[in-house]
């Protein structure tokens, strides 16, 4: 169930379903079933209007009043045009409707206790305008509870859009897997609580059309996690390059601190000798080298990962060292300032990457080195990803991270005080601790923002940065208990 499927691939799920013997009417009263059962699950009989559009998310309105109707719930049903307009399974299912069906008006909202948002689904194709934009400021602005059915009307359902405007949902209740507007911004607040039911369609029409897209959870990418063994050592754990600032050192200090407690075998600070004392003195595990040893330090192929951004400074010195590190094909992972020293001339970043590659931009040091791409997160991060050869993780509330071959992935875990000073720094460290321990880049890019918001969300408000690494091994002790069981 982590699929994420695109509207377009939903539809082919229902058409390779529909050919495969189950009758589209069918699916469309196992959606209003679903609904029907969300339905009662939450709330107690009150009186309901359901909204019904001209497609087959009308379709389902009528299906799910028929079933609140039947159990005895006071039920009034408001149609968008004329019911002869009806095509298909929504016009078999508006025939077997025995009720009322008036006209959609405001007046359908006024007065209810609950309202079932019918309007659009996977079909709307444009802004909503006029007398339905009006419906749904209505809908918006009414004290009655909101059920969504499929996505809130007016949210794009491939990005997460608002097409003019959009339901405000209680509940959303979509079928066989969530689609990217249920978790991408601004369409993940319209969602409410996200109900995903199946409808009849197989886990194998699923596979069959071959989704790029996924939620971020351990399914993901918890096979390609390196576990110590106990016969390793500490040099199977990866030894890691950390580049530090000169001035400011409480950014790599977080780096550090979160790449160890991923599990890293040996972490270095490399800094300007007058910053060292500061590194040394933050943590005994640190290993500091002064910048002047860069060569030494890089020939030596056990340093086999690198993060270098948070700290560090913007400008010409910082771009010749991010070109030197990325020429040595090694796991890297820019981040912050790394990335902001490409913003004149991102194409020259671009060729550089060669070898395993992680860009963790916030959505600001995005639109610097890709100002060019435009369009919803997951569209931008595939692009990006693409142009670069490298995983590009795009932070926020929706982080989506994206890898060259256009796998993709969503975080839809919701910790808004992660937003918080040095919380970048300490994802851009774990990320680096997992690949020195050999995890593929897309992987540790995922584990690490699932790492990150488990942590986050079992610290809670109140969190600050330094919190985060602390927490890191009570969530791997978890995951790897369940590794545990799975053997
Ligand atoms: N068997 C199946 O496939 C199943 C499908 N299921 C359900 O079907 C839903 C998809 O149905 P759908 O494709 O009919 O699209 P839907 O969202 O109802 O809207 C299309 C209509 O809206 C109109 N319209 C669009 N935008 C507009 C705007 N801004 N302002 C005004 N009008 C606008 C558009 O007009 P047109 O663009 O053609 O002029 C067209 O008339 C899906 O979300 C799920 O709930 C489930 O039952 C499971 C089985
Ligand atoms: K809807």
């Amino acid at each position: 169930m982590f699929e994420i499927l695109t509207t377009d691939q939903m539809y082919e799920a229902d058409r390779r379903t529909i050919e495969g013997g189950i009758p589209g009417d069918v699916l469309m009263q196992n959606a209003g079933r679903a609904v029907f059962e969300e339905i009662i699950r939450h709330w107690s009989p009150r009186s309901v209007s359901v909204l019904c559009g001209p497609g087959n998310n009308g379709g389902d309105g009528f299906a799910i009043a028929k079933l609140l109707r039947d159990e005895g719930w006071s039920v009034r049903l408001g149609l968008m045009g004329d019911v002869a307009d009806l095509k298909g399974d929504a016009a078999l299912h508006a025939a077997r409707w025995e009720g009322a069906t008036e006209l959609l008006s405001p007046a359908l909202v006024v007065g209810a206790d609950l309202v079932v948002d019918c309007i659009f689904g996977a079909g709307l194709a444009r802004d909503i305008t006029g007398d339905i934009a009006e419906l749904v400021t209505t809908i918006n602005s009414s004290p009655c509870s909101v059920v969504a059915v499929d996505v809130p009307s007016g949210v794009d359902g491939n990005t997460g859009m608002v097409l003019g405007v959009a339901v405000k949902a209680d509940l959303t209740v979509t079928f066989c897997r969530a689609k990217p507007g249920h978790y991408l911004l601004p369409g993940r607040l319209m969602c409410g609580e996200l109900a995903v039911r199946d409808i009849g369609i197989t886990d194998q029409t699923v596979l069959d059309i071959a989704p790029a897209c996924w939620r971020n959870d351990p399914v993901l990418w918890r096979a390609g996690i390196h576990w110590p063994g106990l016969e390793g050592h500490k040099y199977h754990r990866g030894h890691l390059l950390a580049f530090g600032g000169a001035t400011m050192t409480g950014a790599t200090r977080l780096v550090a601190r979160a790449a160890r407690r991923s599990g890293v075998g040996l972490l270095t600070i490399v800094a300007d000798a007058q910053a060292l004392p500061i590194y040394a003195s933050d943590a005994p595990g640190n290993m500091t080298a002064p910048m002047s040893a860069f060569d030494a330090l890089v020939n030596d192929c056990r340093h086999n990962a690198f993060v270098i951004g948070p700290g560090f400074g913007v400008g010409d010195d910082t771009l010749a060292l991010v070109l030197k590190l990325l020429h040595l094909c090694r796991a890297t992972v820019l981040d912050a300032d790394a990335l902001t020293s490409f913003a004149e001339d991102p194409s020259t970043l671009c060729f550089a990457v060669q070898g395993p590659t992680v860009l963790t931009p916030h959505e600001g040091e995005f639109a610097r080195l890709f100002p060019d791409i435009n369009g919803d997160k997951l569209c931008r991060a595939r692009a990006a990803a693409k142009r670069c050869s490298a995983t590009v993780l795009i932070k926020g509330a929706d982080t989506v991270i994206a890898a060259p071959d256009g796998r993709a992935a969503i975080s839809a875990v919701d910790v808004p005080w992660l937003a918080t000073a040095g919380s970048g720094d300490v994802l851009a460290g774990i990320i680096g601790g997992l690949m020195a321990q050999g995890m593929d880049s897309f992987d540790a890019a995922c584990m690490g923002v699932w790492l990150h918001a488990r942590s986050g969300a079992d610290i809670g408000p109140g969190l600050i940065a330094e919190d985060i690494p602390e927490h890191l091994p009570a969530v791997l002790r978890e995951l790897w208990l369940a590794s545990r069981k799975k053997a």
